[in-house]
């Protein structure tokens, strides 16, 4: 059952401390968001190629908690113009969604052919939102790989993904670069680089041997390092393409990052080092390179020669390749110091960091209350701390908050009336606007939020156990989309719902 805030120990905000549209700038974007394989579905339809999702979920079921898969989703691929309808009536000002690359190259290479179909998908899904006022911000890769690539060469491990990257992306900038004026060429490239190919828990699901994941043929210590590396220059290639022949005037293109608040453990000069090393894991591993050209100091003292280097050419375009960085924050933990020791030997990349990620401090007590699913406890203030270090340390550029939310856990057991009620997600998301609010007020450009997600999808190795949306989907009955007391909330604050008093609608139409 989710966990009411009241027995979560989450005492009610007062009502001058609930965050109000007027807090915000006039220009600040509300929006929600999703991603292709979590909510499309039609995983074959109208020639859409199999993406390493599709191959994951249909070869390695057991590795996904409900042994479910997107092959139908929330059947947004259908019903994306009641997703839209939705947005409208919450009054949103933007909505971020992905493009799946095997539904547009199905191959997965330009010479292997544009699926037109799925084209004409998208330019709908666009077109309807640009008539409905609501700004597309499209993240290009939501890791959803070509299955072809990765038969073909391993997708991410090799560079020969480079060119398919940017050649993908060429696409996108010329179906739909003259309406979508806002890009994102990957999403959380931490968790697909540590989760995909260090512990394996992502497709395509794979880790050293001794390692227990769906293909234990790969290597955590050195994969993840060779993906990043790769990753990086597709994102280089990509902005530097973009920049020169699609951005036209108001143009604007960044990436997405997966960002962990990281607190000292202690106050120790060892956990505060720690703390420095896990936030260099988790931000700076991709932050670092885009703004300065090369990777964390402490990741090259701790992992060495497992980390590569970039060349100058590569350097050129990897430094400053962004007009805005997306910021995905969930939560955060406690960074523990463990001993730079022969004892200790990573196993995975993310041991590197030496530093053991505590969801309880030595006292015992959480980081914050519990939400719904075990890896997020509400912290919000994890946030205000990132948003502090974005701007005293890596030159406040442009943010938006691409994803915040939290997930209700539902093996079947949850009743659709209580899922509908998500009083703890209302708390969490006025909690982290209002300290959205305090770091806007001391000088954190950020520009946006996007809650995650905009509905209930497939999320990941934990199919439909866990419900991220603000919007409920009942796929038992047709993928019915209900709003939740937290969209109602938004819709208010968004000034969009229809306050009628004695008969009249009292907000514009
Ligand atoms: O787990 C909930 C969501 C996923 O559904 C998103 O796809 C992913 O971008 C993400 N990163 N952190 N948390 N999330």
């Amino acid at each position: 059952q989710t966990i009411s805030s009241e027995s979560a120990g989450i005492h009610r905000l007062s009502p001058w401390e609930i965050p109000r549209r007027d807090w915000f700038p006039p220009s600040f974007l509300f929006g929600a968001a999703t991603s292709a394989y979590q909510i499309e579905g039609a995983w074959n339809e109208d020639g859409k190629g199999p993406s390493t999702w599709d191959h994951f979920c249909h070869n390695f079921p057991e590795w996904i908690v409900d042994r479910s898969n997107g092959d139908v989703a929330a059947d947004s691929y259908h019903m994306y113009a009641e997703d839209v309808r939705l947005l409208k009536e919450m009054g949103m000002d933007a909505y971020r969604f992905s493009i799946s690359w095997p539904r547009i190259l199905p191959k997965g290479t330009l010479a292997g052919g544009i699926n037109e179909k799925g084209v004409e998908y998208y330019n709908k899904l666009i077109d309807l939102l640009l008539e409905n006022g609501i700004e597309p911000y499209i993240t290009i890769f939501h890791w959803d790989t070509p299955q072809a690539l990765v038969d073909a060469y391993g997708g991410f491990l090799d560079e020969r993904i480079i060119k398919d990257y940017t050649d993908f992306a060429k696409v996108c900038f010329e179906k739909f670069g003259k309406k979508v004026k806002n890009w994102l060429t990957f999403n959380e490239p931490e968790t697909f680089c540590s989760v995909s190919y260090g512990t394996g828990v992502l497709a395509p699901g794979r880790c050293s041997p001794g390692v227990s994941c769906a293909v234990p043929t790969g290597n955590s210590l050195s994969e993840p390092y060779i993906v990043a590396h790769n990753l990086l220059r597709a994102h280089a290639e990509t902005v530097d393409i973009y920049n020169k022949y699609h951005k036209g005037a108001d143009g604007r293109i960044g990436l997405a990052l997966n960002v962990f608040g990281r607190v000292p453990y202690t106050n120790t000069f060892l956990d505060q080092q720690a703390q420095e090393r896990s936030m260099d894991k988790c931000l700076g591993w991709f932050l670092e390179p885009v703004v300065r050209g090369d990777y964390p100091f402490s990741m090259r003292v701790s992992a060495r020669d497992r980390v590569p280097y970039f060349k100058e050419k590569e350097q050129e375009k990897l430094v400053g390749s962004y007009d805005m960085i997306g910021i995905n924050y969930y939560t955060s933990t406690f960074s523990k110091h463990i001993d730079l020791s022969p004892n200790n030997s990573p196993v995975l990349n993310t041991d590197d960091a030496y530093a053991s990620q505590e969801t309880k401090g030595p006292d015992g007590n959480a980081i914050g209350p519990p939400t719904g699913n075990a890896w997020i406890n509400m912290y919000p203030k994890g946030l205000h701390d990132i948003l502090m270090t974005m701007k005293n340390k890596y030159g406040n550029p442009p943010m938006y908050i691409t994803e915040n939310g939290m997930g209700d856990i539902d093996k079947g057991d949850l009743p659709k009336p209580v899922a509908l009620e998500d009083h703890t997600r209302l708390d969490y998301i006025q909690r982290h606007l209002s300290v959205l609010k305090q770091s806007i007020d001391l000088g954190a450009d950020v520009r946006g939020y996007f809650a995650w997600s905009l509905l209930d999808n497939f999320e990941w190795s934990s199919g439909y156990t866990e419900r991220f949306g603000i919007v409920y989907v009942d796929r038992e009955n047709g993928c019915e989309r209900t709003m939740k007391r937290s969209a109602r909330w938004l819709q208010e604050f968004n000034g969009a719902a229809k306050k009628v008093e004695n008969n009249k609608i009292l907000t514009p139409a």
